[in-house]
């Protein structure tokens, strides 16, 4: 691993967090930035713990969970509190635990900046250590533009603290983020020729759009046949399009998990689970995966889109060959995408190959898999998936003067009494069959009895 620490153990950098000057890390994907920054900032702790001592802000739910897994590992012999702070979870449990002074806070902008707009129970206000981790994500203004919750949070910690940032794809965004280092920022940078791992082979499938799906499930079909061990990584580029693929794979008995951010946050780590246990080999997400997520099990990462930008690519495909093991992408490109494929080539300085299929396989389940994913469309819009339909049922409920979250909690509370009825039913059922099994068990049994009765009889 090329990043060992910039705190302790990296003889050229010795203890440079520790001379307190800011610091910016850029590594490439499963280097260990994470341990980069979580050791030196125990080790600081370690001197004179107390709570709140330092703050990490991520982009994503499952990105807060997994530092704070490294935090509780390495800092377990420090007796380390940590608190996470996501969206989706119980608000007022965590302000509970915020008011508990923890050491460490791993919070997702949203919610953070929530809990600094409504409670007074907790402050920021002597933090040591401030954390970006994804740091140009956090100040990207994409779909999710996190900039407004960020000037809340930066609003509540102190000018003295000591900030990193840390990032795959530090270098695009520089100049913003220097501004938020502000003492005399160290930059370090793993050198490197190329911008993705060398264990990594990249590849590339030219494909049309209508068979796509066919490529798919040929490639997992093949994977699945020539590996005993293996798990697939699948990057769609909307939610809806995750949710088909889903579906449409568990139609062909592939064991498949969907992660997007229409799903509950209860399934959402449910899902990540069962494809961290290895019990579903494919999990199939958008790209609220594509950043920090390390599971080291994933051998193939497969673009189900070319991504439209090189560093969304980098995180994607950094999601497998993490921490020297080697792995496997491969792009599905269509002809209108070919433009980004070169862009992409140019920012990792590689040029991806060419991945070979054997065709005549693909065409013979091409109508089988078309039709399939047709019906899954069907299905999905049977339901309320649909983003649009979404915004604008809630738009509609507005201007017929309902609350929609209150209509959204009495759905729920529908569908749980629903559910309820359903599980009961089921019940009922079950033990009526079970009723009968036992019945016809005493049945056979008698039965048997009364032949070897008669069995002996004969034989007297
Ligand atoms: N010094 C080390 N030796 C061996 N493994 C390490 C070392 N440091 C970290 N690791 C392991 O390497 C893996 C990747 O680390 P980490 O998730 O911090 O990568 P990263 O650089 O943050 O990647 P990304 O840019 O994708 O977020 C983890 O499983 C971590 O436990």
């Amino acid at each position: 691993v090329g990043l060992c620490t910039l705190g302790t153990c990296s003889p050229g950098h010795s203890g440079l967090l520790h001379t307190g000057r800011d610091c910016m890390g850029c590594a490439k994907t499963g280097s260990g930035k994470t341990a980069a920054f979580v050791l030196p900032i125990l080790q600081k702790l370690s001197e004179d713990p107390y709570g709140i001592f330092c703050l990490v802000v991520t982009p994503t739910r499952e990105l807060a969970y997994q530092i704070a897994e490294q935090f509780r590992v390495l800092g377990k012999p420090l007796g380390l509190k940590d608190c996470i702070i996501v969206g989706g979870m119980d608000m007022v449990a965590q302000a509970l635990e915020l008011s508990r002074k923890p050491h460490v806070v791993i919070a997702t902008p949203g919610r953070l900046a929530d809990h600094l707009r409504s409670s007074n129970t907790f402050s920021l206000r002597k933090i040591k250590f401030l954390v970006l981790d994804e740091a140009d994500r956090l100040l990207e203004q994409g779909c999710t533009d996190f900039t407004k919750d960020l000037e809340v949070i930066l609003g509540a910690v102190p000018a003295t603290r000591q900030t990193l940032l840390f990032s795959a794809t530090l270098t695009d965004t520089l100049n913003e983020l220097k501004s938020l280092a502000m003492n005399k920022p160290f930059f370090w940078e793993s050198q490197a020729e190329v911008r993705t791992v060398d264990e990594l082979v990249q590849r590339y499938l030219l494909v049309p759009e209508k068979v796509k799906d066919a490529y798919l499930v040929h490639l997992i079909q093949t994977f699945q046949d020539e590996h005993e061990d293996w798990s697939i990584i699948i990057f769609t580029s909307t939610c809806k399009d995750c949710q088909i693929l889903n579906m449409m794979l568990k139609q062909f008995n592939f064991p498949s998990v969907a992660l997007h951010s229409m799903m509950k946050q209860k399934q959402r780590f449910a899902a990540l689970a069962k494809f961290k246990s290895s019990v579903f080999k494919i999990l199939i997400a958008t790209d609220v995966a594509s950043r920090g997520l390390d599971i080291p099990t994933v051998q193939v990462v497969i673009n189900h889109n070319t991504p439209g930008l090189p560093k969304i690519y980098i995180h994607r495909v950094g999601r497998t060959a993490r921490a020297g093991r080697h792995g496997l992408a491969i792009t599905l490109v269509t002809q209108y995408d070919i433009h980004l494929v070169h862009a992409i080539e140019e920012q990792i300085k590689t040029k991806l190959q060419e991945f070979s299929v054997e065709e005549r396989a693909v065409l013979s389940i091409l109508t089988q898999v078309n039709v399939t994913r047709r019906e899954c469309e069907i299905k999905l819009e049977a339901t309320d998936f649909d983003e649009k339909k979404e915004i604008n049922k809630r738009k509609q409920m507005i201007l017929e003067g309902k609350d929609p979250d209150l209509e959204a909690k009495r759905k729920a509370e529908l569908a749980k009494i629903k559910k309820k009825n359903k599980q009961f039913r089921a019940r009922v059922q079950q033990t009526l069959q079970e009723k009968k099994q036992l019945q016809l068990k005493r049945k056979l049994q008698k039965k048997a009895w009364r032949q070897q009765r008669q069995a002996a009889k004969e034989e007297k």
